[in-house]
């Protein structure tokens, strides 16, 4: 088995989620499918709760940035002409929602939409997040060597909470000591590592990213964080020059602690 030395200075795992704890398969076969088949319905039920309305008011927002880029969807303010007026409007946000998955876009809007969503099918039993076998054993064996370990997802923390919470080997919620999103910015910025760090308590150079997608680690990197690229089953291919620049693993138990020795 290949070993990755993990550096002594290093206090701080922080996890990607899809393509990394989690299968690819299981976000665009089950929870992304989930938002287009009952994004409607959920829209017409909850309209006028005001965690909707805050959502679609993001939503809106986010169409005003977008209105430049090819085949972006607006979403028109209300009118407040009833009946019709209210079904093109939910129409409009139903397009939108659409239209930003099929880019799988990560804008905050549309994952705190996604995240409420999933709320009711993981309380319902509707679904059941899968993590790769070897996720929960090493998380558990570098809590026990001292490590801490906190979650750095495009998925909204609510969102992150649901996987964590509802997952094949049951509510693993107390292995991670924090979550991070996009709120703290976009995972291929530098400078959100630099106030992941910050809000943690520690600097750059504590943190280990395991992440799948080397842009995210490239933007890590240029932080002074430690990154490792985690090859999984389903995810993208890596190019010969990003196999030979970055350290890769296809497990977490191929992470060697120096303090678990
Ligand atoms: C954690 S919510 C489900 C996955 C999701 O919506 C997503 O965008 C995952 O992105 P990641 O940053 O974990 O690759
Ligand atoms: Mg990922």
């Amino acid at each position: 088995m290949v070993v990755l030395s993990v550096p002594a200075e290093v206090t701080v795992i922080l996890l990607d989620i899809e393509g990394t704890t989690t299968p690819i398969a299981f976000v665009k076969d089950i929870l992304f499918p989930y938002i287009r088949e009952n994004v409607k319905e959920y829209l017409q039920t909850h309209w006028e709760e005001e965690e909707c309305q805050q959502d679609v008011s993001l939503l809106r927002k986010q169409a005003e940035e977008d209105a430049h880029l090819d085949g972006a969807v607006p979403i028109p303010a209300s009118s407040g002409n009833g009946g019709d007026d209210l079904q093109q409007m939910i129409q409009a946000v139903v397009d939108n929602v659409c239209w930003q998955m099929s880019l799988d876009r990560k804008t905050t809007a549309l994952k705190q939409l996604q995240g409420h969503m999933w709320r009711a099918a993981f309380a319902a039993g509707r679904m059941k997040a899968e993590f790769f076998e070897d996720v929960v054993p090493a998380v558990r064996k570098w809590r026990e060597a001292g490590m801490k370990v906190y979650i750095y997802s495009s998925g909204s923390v609510e969102a992150q909470k649901l996987l964590f919470g509802h997952s094949t080997e049951g509510d693993i919620l107390e292995l991670v000591d924090g979550h991070f999103d996009t709120k703290i910015g976009h995972k291929v910025e530098s400078e959100s590592y630099r106030k992941i760090a910050s809000s943690i308590g520690c600097s750059t150079n504590n943190i280990l990213f395991l992440t799948d997608v080397t842009l995210e680690a490239s933007a890590a990197e240029e932080a002074d964080v430690h990154v490792a690229v985690v090859v999984r089953p389903g995810n993208a291919g890596l190019t010969d020059d990003e196999k030979t620049y970055y350290s890769l693993i296809t497990s977490f138990s191929e992470l060697y602690l120096p303090s678990s020795a």
